[in-house]
């Protein structure tokens, strides 16, 4: 087992990964990667371009099983379970690109995430379930629209409403900030404190440094597949490893 930093407990360890590595033919996209994720903990996973944080988040979902390397969830060993498994063990995911059910409604679609997140849930149960999460989420005056008709930011609510619908201790977020202007930026910021505060912890990929700034307790940065720095956001930013792996990038490290 790994170590537990100071001030936590084992108890309060919601992801471990060890030595995850993921190789795509000759290319080591993750290689040995290790991190650990306390309960009600804001994770930000951040790097370069081709640093691997989709690959890690693939290989987190259960999308990818990695060449070697192994994940716990809530203590228990997931390395070897499928998606759907990980997802009924705890593990919510709201992807990067928006997949909802197009004609379907806005309150359907966060239904489908409640009846598939947890074996035994009836419709009626699901369908509540599904009213008080559009309420949470912002949603619930557009229940019934179709789910193409919401605008970009309505869309990453609903995301997150249907990630959250499957009642996840852990939720995996991927770039759902992309795309949204700054004003967009900071309600969905808040959407996520208060997923947070609901007792749900956060692991996030996000290039919006702004973003990394406001929401992260702790960032781990990769580059070229491995982990280079952790810590929080001031830390890693003055890291010089770090500054070195954004220099000549797009990004600007400093927000
Ligand atoms: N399915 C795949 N097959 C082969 N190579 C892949 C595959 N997926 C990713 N890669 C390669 O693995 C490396 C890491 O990619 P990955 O998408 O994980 O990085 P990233 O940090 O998410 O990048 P970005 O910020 O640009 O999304 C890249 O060199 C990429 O080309």
């Amino acid at each position: 087992m790994m170590e537990v930093a100071a001030g936590h407990d084992e108890r309060d360890v919601v992801l471990r990964a060890d030595s995850l590595s993921k190789r795509f033919g000759g290319l080591l996209a993750v290689q040995n990667v290790s991190f650990t994720q306390y309960a009600g903990e804001i994770l930000a996973v951040i790097g370069p371009n081709g640093a691997g944080k989709t690959t890690l988040l693939n290989l987190l979902s259960g999308v990818y099983r990695p060449t070697s390397g192994r994940l716990w969830l809530l203590g228990r060993d997931v390395t070897s379970d499928a998606m759907e498994a990980r997802c009924h063990a705890g593990l919510g995911r709201a992807f990067q690109i928006v997949r909802p059910f197009p004609e379907m409604t806005v309150h359907e679609n966060v239904t489908v995430g409640a009846l598939f997140g947890k074996h035994g849930t009836r419709l009626p149960e699901a369908r509540e379930q599904a009213y008080e999460l559009l309420e949470r989420t912002g949603l619930a005056a557009h229940a019934d629209k179709a789910a193409h008709e919401l605008t970009l930011l309505q869309d990453k609510r609903l995301e997150v409403a249907r990630a959250l619908a499957t009642r996840p201790q852990v939720l995996l977020l991927d770039e759902v900030m992309a795309g949204l202007r700054p004003a967009e930026a900071q309600e969905a910021v808040a959407l996520v404190r208060s997923v947070r505060e609901s007792g749900v912890s956060v692991l996030f990929i996000e290039h919006l440094m702004p973003v990394v700034r406001d929401l992260s307790d702790r960032v781990v940065v990769m580059d070229q597949g491995q982990v280079i720095a952790s810590g929080t956001y001031r830390e890693v930013t003055a890291n010089p490893q770090v500054v070195s792996a954004y220099l000549g990038t797009e990004t600007e490290l400093h927000a």
